[in-house]
């Protein structure tokens, strides 16, 4: 079937042979326990030393123990978050023959929808595909983007323009307290490190039976930073040896700890491994905002973090090296792209 999955999935009562996960990679129980150990951080402090070095204390701590924490009142706005999450609904509702230019396989192409992994590895014969649309394009710098963005819906280009920005500037400022946290100049994570911005929109449609299919499969972000909004159930981390729910607050954001930030830390902070599953009744929506180094930039621990006692962990790479080993691991059940350049000790 090479027509997106929404446009077919509500037609049926049984899952596709091709959708199904061998056993032991299926969800298990649905729905997982909700994990109530992720801290919900709040970013607006009335401004002095002390709420500062509390807010840092806060991030740092929910990085070092589970590599995810939520984030409200973060500075973007509600009004915008819910605009976002309505164009991009609109957008994917949208008669498949506005999309059908979008669809491709090829996700280095600037713009694209696809059904199933961006990793084309995953989407060879034989492996089974996940049960979700994905809508991939680049956000940053706007002006070197937006011209391949959708003219249609009309706000396409405004909101999710304005949106990137906004997003763009929370990443930043959480970036800011983290080098703060662990004590590395100012502006450490500000220019080649989180020079890339991409934009990732999963659209999960209700499945027959949620407990054959996946929505994604546990991974851990090559990137540095990831922000996720999303309203409906379906996220899950991988903590203490299992499966939990990660529960969608209101206008929070979920703040992923992606791969880069536990190599540029010596192993301080942990990348948070997750998973989406479905559900039988509801569509789900989310919006992911990733940021990434150049492609050209070299990965190292922080030297202020590399001390005796405190032996380098990993050896630098080339990001673009680093993503071009995840694509070729992703389907590794332990994910170990990060441990590859891990130093023996
Ligand atoms: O949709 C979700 O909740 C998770 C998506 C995700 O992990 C990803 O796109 O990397
Ligand atoms: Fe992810």
């Amino acid at each position: 079937m090479s027509t997106l999955l929404s446009s077919w999935s509500k037609d049926v009562n049984t899952v596709p042979q091709n959708f199904v996960f061998p056993p032991e990679e299926r969800p298990g129980d649905l729905p997982a326990p909700l994990c109530k150990g992720i801290p919900v951080i709040d970013l607006q402090q009335s401004g002095g030393h002390h709420d500062t070095a509390d807010l840092v204390h806060q991030i740092i701590k929910a990085s070092q123990d589970l590599g995810m924490f939520q984030v409200i009142n973060h500075g973007v706005s509600e009004e915008l978050m819910d605009d976002t999450m309505s164009l991009f609904k609109e957008f994917l509702d949208m008669p498949e023959e506005d999309k059908a230019s979008y669809c491709s396989e090829d996700i280095t192409k600037s713009f694209v929808l696809y059904t199933g992994s961006s990793n084309s590895n995953l989407n060879k014969k034989g492996n089974a595909t996940y049960w979700k649309d994905s809508v991939k394009h680049s956000c940053h710098p706007l002006e070197d983007h937006i011209q391949s963005w959708p003219e249609k819906p009309a706000r396409y280009r405004e909101v999710v323009g304005t949106y990137s920005v906004e997003v763009r500037k929370l990443s930043l400022r959480i970036l800011d307290l983290i080098s703060e946290g662990l004590g590395l100049e100012e502006g450490y994570f500000a220019d080649e490190l989180s020079k890339t911005q991409g934009l990732i929109v999963n659209h999960y449609p209700p499945c027959p039976n949620p407990s054959l299919v996946l929505g994604v499969g546990g991974h851990f972000d090559p990137n540095l930073l990831t922000i996720l909004q999303q309203e409906e159930y379906g996220l899950q981390m991988y903590k203490d040896e299992q499966w939990v729910g990660v529960e969608p607050l209101p206008h929070a954001f979920v703040i992923n700890i992606a791969n880069q930030l536990e190599l540029i830390s010596n192993g301080m902070l942990k990348s948070a491994k997750h998973r989406a599953v479905t559900n039988s009744s509801i569509a789900r929506t989310s919006i992911v905002t990733f940021i990434s180094p150049s492609r050209e930039c070299v990965i190292e621990p922080a030297k202020a973090l590399v001390k005796s006692g405190n032996p380098q962990l990993f050896k630098g790479v080339q990001y673009k090296e680093f993503i071009n080993t995840y694509a070729g691991k992703i389907k590794d059940p332990k994910d170990t792209t990060l441990e590859s350049y891990r130093l023996q000790a």
